[in-house]
Parts: structure tokens; C-alpha cells; sequence
């Protein structure tokens, strides 16, 4: 049994899933918005925290990204998934960077939502076996490497020939690339081909690290430096002695953290916070990014220095939708992945099933494909899996993007509705309470067409 924290709006549907939960054995407290979800999240025993957050996307006061953007700064960390609608599915791929452990498309199906609910409390469990949450150490490291596929695309075949020549130097390495792309485990794969590969691996996702607390995960603390350092803390730099330090989102770390890293990389010594001493490190960092580092250096958000010392090589990892025949290489080991995973026999996907998958522009890179794929494993109780198992909003988003646009009524409808929207918007200077009143639509449904029509 889980304790869960459901944060949803809707009352007919939260009291649908907190009955099913509720007959799986979870305890559920449902919120219906992100004020008392704060307040539940407050007053949650010690005890007995939640263990699981699960967040409708779109909620009266705010949207579940931004909100579980303020939990993490705040330093908490409890596991959390994303509830959103297809189209939202790109915002839903940012939350993932904030530290969301999945997302689920609406509507959503049961066996899905168990499925993926089962990934989180397993996810909430490893991260209180170990040192700190979101930090993964070497032995998953080995047993990941062995499910690794390189591809056959000449720029997979790129991608690899540059691990290789990297891989048994000492060099620092920058890894940038659009989220899901698999730059973790492009990191993990340097690793095991270097000469480091017996030390440990040891993974800190910088984006789910608050400033205050960032500092004290790289490297450690004495007890009694700060409120709350009730004991001594070992960094995870000392952590990684010997081995690899991988840096995920590396450009989410304070000004403060940057400058301590860069002389922990200089001068290859640590100090924990509150403490005199300083301890020897020798640890080989690996950094990954979504952004363009250079740009962030020049605009001045992240340090040139450090930068400089950080990119002694480059590697860009493609998005899938560049990869060519890959897709169907990918597409054919993530079916095999959870055959095994969800004890499923699918042998082959539909042509319409294949068709979609060679138009979507899979925003969420190899992680969606992965997701997409286990669900659709998870509904086909056949050997071919057919479109009946996607999500229907993803067959409709292909179907409206091969009909002519001139010709195609609800386009044109759509296109005029966002011209609408922002002449409206611009004219009351982007208040979106007199936006939404001007246009005749509450702000929720303003919030979503601002979404879809990716109106900045
Ligand atoms: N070469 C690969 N072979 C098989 N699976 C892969 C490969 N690369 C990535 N994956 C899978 O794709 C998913 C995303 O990979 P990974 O976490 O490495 O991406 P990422 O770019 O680091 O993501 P983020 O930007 O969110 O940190 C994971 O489920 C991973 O197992």
C-alpha cells in the first residue's frame, strides 16, 4: 500500500481514480487545487509522507510544471507524475526536466496508470536506498549499458565514433542534446569503455537540486553548517572518487555552486560546507545539457570559465526524428524491452501503427518512443499491436497534419482563433483574466489555446 497525493480538478474523475487506487490498496488524499495540495503536502505526517504526487496538468490555480518546479527548489523530492492531455505532451516532456519521474496522456487507462504508478513507488524506493535521491551509481549503470543500442545512422555512427575517441581520455566532456535523446547514457557508455570503468558512476540531476541544497549534494557537509545539517554529509564528488561524475542539466546550477565546481575541477580538491579541511577528489565530469552552454555563457547565465574547462570535448546527441532508420531499430528493441517488462507477446506493429510512427516528430526523443511503445505492449492482448493501443489524440494530431490547410475548415478555424487570441492578448498587454474575459472563454480553456497554439 502507497500513500498518494492526487492533485486534480475534476471531481467526477478524481473520485474515479482515488475508488480504483483505493481498490489496488493505495491511500489516496485528493487535493483539487495547488493551494491545498500545499497544505496537505504541509501537514503530511513524517511518518507517513507521500510517496507518490501524481498532478493534473492543468489546474484552477496554476499549472502542475511551475508547481512542482517551487516543490523542488524547495528541496522536496518526492517522486511525481504528470497527468496531461496529449497536446500537452511537450510541456509534459519539461517536466520531465524538473524532475517529474513520468507523465500520462489522458484519458487515462487504468492498467496504464498502475503501470506507471508501480515505476514511481519503485523509483521512491531506490532513491531512499541511496545517498540522495535522483543519484544513480554504477551498478545500473552496467546493467543499462548492456540494453544500449547505437543505431545505423550515419549520424549514430558519428555519435559513437566520437564516445569511442573520448571514452578512455580523462577529458571532460559536455553532452548536449534535446531531453530523452539518451545523453545519460551516452555518459554511462564513456564510462564503462574508459579506464574508470571498475569506479564508481555516479549520476546528480542538477535540475531537481534546489540552490540551497546543491552545494551540500556535490560536496557534503559537517553537521551543524546550516539548519538541518544534522549530521556530516559525504559529497557526491567524494562519492565518485576514482570513477565519473555525470552532471545532468548542468546548466540549472547557481552562479555560487559553479564557481566551487570550477575549482573542484582546477585544483582537483573539495570542501565540504562548515568544514576547514580540504579532501583530495579524482574524478573524471561528464555534463549534459539540453541548452547551448555557449549561448548561456555568453548571456552571462552560466560561467565562461567554467564552461571553457567543462567543453575540452563535445558531443551532440540527435534527436530521434534525425536518426533516420534508427526509429525502426529503436522501435523494434523497445517492443522486445517490454514484452519482457510487461509479460506481453506483440511481434510485429500494424502499417498504420508504423505510419504514425514515421510522421510524429517525437518531441520527447527516445524516452516518448519508450513510452509510447510500453503502452502500447501494455493494451495489444495480441501479437500485432494496432492503433486501437495510441492515444487517440496522437492519431488525430497525424490526421490533421496530412490534410491541405486550404481546404481544411477546422485549420482555418484554428488559425484565425489564434490570430484572435493574440491581438487580444497584445491589446490588454497579456493580462490573461481580461484576455479570457474579452475573448468569452474562462482562463483555463485560455491557458490550454495559449498552449496549443504555442503563443509566447
Ligand atoms: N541508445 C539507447 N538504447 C536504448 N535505449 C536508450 C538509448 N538511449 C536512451 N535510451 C532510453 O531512452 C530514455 C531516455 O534516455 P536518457 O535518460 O539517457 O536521456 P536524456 O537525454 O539523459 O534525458 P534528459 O534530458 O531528460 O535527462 C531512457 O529510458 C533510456 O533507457
Amino acid at each position: 500500500m502507497a500513500h498518494l497525493l492526487l492533485v486534480e480538478d475534476d471531481t467526477t474523475f478524481s473520485k474515479l481514480l482515488s475508488n480504483f487506487l483505493g481498490k489496488h490498496g493505495h491511500q489516496v488524499k485528493v487535493c483539487s487545487n495547488i493551494k491545498e495540495a500545499r497544505e496537505a503536502l504541509k501537514s503530511s505526517d513524517s511518518n507517513e509522507p507521500f510517496e507518490v504526487l501524481m498532478l493534473d496538468y492543468r489546474l484552477p490555480d496554476g499549472n502542475s510544471v511551475d508547481f512542482l518546479k517551487a516543490l523542488r527548489s524547495e528541496g522536496n523530492r518526492t517522486a511525481a507524475f504528470i497527468m496531461t492531455s496529449f497536446h500537452d505532451v511537450r510541456t509534459a516532456v519539461t517536466a520531465m526536466q524538473i524532475g517529474a519521474f513520468d507523465y500520462i496522456t489522458k484519458p487515462v487507462n487504468p492498467e496504464e496508470l498502475l503501470m506507471v504508478l508501480r515505476e514511481a513507488l519503485n523509483k521512491a524506493e531506490s532513491a531512499d536506498t541511496k545517498a540522495a535521491p535522483k543519484t544513480r551509481t554504477s551498478a545500473k549503470a552496467d546493467k543499462q549499458s548492456l540494453e544500449f543500442i547505437e543505431g545505423k545512422s550515419k549520424i549514430s555512427k558519428q555519435l559513437y565514433e566520437y564516445v569511442r575517441l573520448v571514452s578512455p581520455t580523462d577529458m571532460s566532456v559536455i553532452i548536449q542534446g534535446e531531453s530523452g535523446t539518451g545523453k545519460e547514457h551516452v555518459a554511462k557508455s564513456i564510462h564503462k569503455m574508459s579506464k574508470r570503468s571498475n569506479g564508481p558512476f555516479v549520476a546528480i540531476d542538477c535540475g531537481s537540486l534546489s540552490k540551497e541544497l546543491a552545494a551540500s549534494e556535490l560536496f557534503g557537509h559537517k553537521k551543524g553548517a546550516f539548519t538541518g545539517a544534522l549530521q556530516d554529509k559525504i559529497g557526491q564528488f567524494e562519492a565518485a572518487d576514482g570513477g565519473t561524475l555525470f552532471l545532468d542539466e548542468i546548466g540549472n546550477l547557481g552562479y555560487d555552486v559553479q564557481i566551487k565546481l570550477l575549482r573542484a575541477l582546477q585544483e582537483r580538491i573539495i570542501v565540504p560546507i562548515g568544514a576547514t579541511q580540504q579532501i583530495k577528489v579524482d574524478v573524471r565530469l561528464i555534463a549534459a545539457t539540453n541548452e547551448d552552454l555557449m549561448v548561456n555563457a555568453a548571456n552571462g547565465d552560466f560561467r565562461d570559465d567554467l564552461y571553457h574547462r567543462l567543453n575540452e570535448f563535445k558531443i551532440e546527441v540527435p534527436p530521434l526524428r534525425k536518426r533516420g532508420e534508427d526509429l525502426g531499430i529503436f522501435i523494434q528493441h523497445f517492443v522486445e524491452k517490454a514484452n519482457e517488462e510487461l509479460g506481453r507477446n506483440v511481434r510485429e506493429l500494424s502499417k498504420e501503427v508504423m505510419d504514425v510512427f514515421h510522421k510524429y516528430d517525437w518531441p520527447g526523443n527516445l524516452r516518448e518512443l519508450n513510452n509510447v511503445i510500453k503502452r502500447l505492449v501494455l493494451l495489444s492482448k495480441e501479437e500485432v499491436a494496432t492503433l486501437n493501443a495510441l492515444p487517440a489524440e496522437m492519431i488525430t494530431a497525424m490526421e490533421d497534419q496530412q490534410k491541405p490547410a486550404g481546404s481544411d475548415l477546422k485549420a482555418l478555424q484554428e488559425t484565425h482563433e489564434k490570430e484572435m487570441i493574440e491581438k487580444v492578448l497584445q491589446e490588454v498587454r497579456y493580462n490573461k483574466s481580461k484576455a479570457a474575459k474579452l475573448l468569452n472563454i474562462d482562463r483555463k480553456t485560455l491557458y490550454y489555446k495559449i498552449e496549443k497554439y504555442h503563443i509566447e
